[in-house]
């Protein structure tokens, strides 16, 4: 079922000069997310991710088009009811956020006190968000004495407080080491795993959503340009935008240099596989390489893994008699998942 949902929904800015035309940062995405899942949206900077989260939290109104969260609409709920419905709706971000002057039991204790929770229930939620993150022993520090990661994990403790189904999360690990990220990406998985929170996660890194994502959302000049389940978007991503965000996982060929020096020990013609479990090209081409005498070497690889499945490319060259080599190579580029490589 159906959490979030974003039907046609457009937001305009002002334009930044005099007389010019308004910034349209998103502009009529539809997008339905379901409950309890993981969604990254990905897109390169300026795309208009931000400005979509923000319109999902209503902290800006929308400009057309309907926002509705948990079958409310936001956009057409009055303040009291949108404070309200925006407890629902916990939100992390890239800087942390959190009030330097006040221990870390403040911090997270705050969205409680908003919500008016007695003192006493508001104690023991502390306690229980803390033991949670793995931080019951810095109740009393301030954020200045924690590293970036347990910042990070104050500022989950501080969105879960009052039990939100849904959480937004901006660029959460873009300001931590490699390290870090992967052990607040753990902390993630276990918010979705244990607490069945429904997480909408924008980043640009695509290590996050091999490691979190469920589905993918891809913007480009505030248009959702591509979306589906994550192993399908990585393992057959079919917009330009998507295949370079896919080429930082995996490359279908080795850089520059490195390729030119491939390539003087391997001049014959190059296929480049992508890989898919679901279709058995690697298979083909033995098939087809097998025959009149033709020779298909593998001669680099680039595959990596999300949820268990593989993904990625295989280059092999194709030697052999010429005609018979190139009625292997026709016949095999006429598969979509192979293309020469010069
Ligand atoms: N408050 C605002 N006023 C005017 N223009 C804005 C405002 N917020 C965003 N924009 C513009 O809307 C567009 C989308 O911005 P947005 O921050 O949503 O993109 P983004 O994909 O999140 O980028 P980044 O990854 O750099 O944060 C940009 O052209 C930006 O300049």
């Amino acid at each position: 079922m159906s959490i979030i949902t974003l039907e046609h929904v457009s937001k305009a800015y002002p334009s930044p000069g005099r007389g010019g035309d308004p910034v349209t940062a998103v502009d009529d995405v539809s997008v339905e997310i379901a409950e309890g899942t993981i969604t990254a949206v990905i897109g390169y900077s300026g795309a208009g991710k931000s400005t979509l989260v923000r319109l999902i939290n209503a902290l800006e109104p929308v400009t057309s088009g309907r926002v509705v969260v948990r079958g409310q609409e936001l956009s057409a709920l009055p303040e009291r009811q949108l404070r309200r419905a925006r407890r629902d709706i916990g939100m992390i971000f890239q800087q942390f956020n959190l009030m330097e002057s006040k221990t870390v039991f403040r911090n997270v204790e705050f969205p409680l006190r908003l919500a008016g929770i007695p003192a006493e229930r508001r104690r023991e939620r502390v306690r229980e968000l803390l033991d949670f993150v793995g931080l019951a022993d810095r109740a009393d520090n301030h954020p200045d004495q924690l590293s970036g990661g347990q910042k990070q994990r104050v500022g989950i403790a501080r969105a879960l407080a009052t039990s939100p189904s849904v959480l937004l999360a901006d660029e959460a690990t873009s300001a931590l080491d490699p390290e870090t990220t992967q052990d607040v990406l753990e902390l993630l998985r276990r918010v979705n795993d244990e607490l069945g929170v429904t997480m909408v996660v924008i980043t640009h890194e695509m290590d996050v959503v091999r490691a979190l994502a469920d589905q993918v959302v891809v913007m480009e000049h505030g248009r959702v340009v591509e979306q589906g389940d994550v192993y399908r978007v990585l393992s057959d991503p079919r917009q330009p935008v998507t295949r370079r965000f896919m080429r930082t996982l995996v490359r279908p060929t080795p850089p520059h240099a490195e390729f030119a020096e491939l390539r003087r020990l391997h001049p014959g013609r190059l296929l480049s596989v992508r890989v898919r479990d679901d279709h058995d090209v690697q298979g083909l081409v033995e098939r087809v390489a097998g025959r009149e005498g033709v020779c298909a070497e593998l001669v680099y690889g680039g595959v990596n893994t999300v949820q268990g499945r593989g993904f990625g490319y295989l280059l092999h060259e194709l030697t052999g008699p010429a005609d018979a080599v190139t009625r292997a190579v026709d016949e095999l580029t006429a598969d979509e998942c192979i293309e020469e490589v010069a």
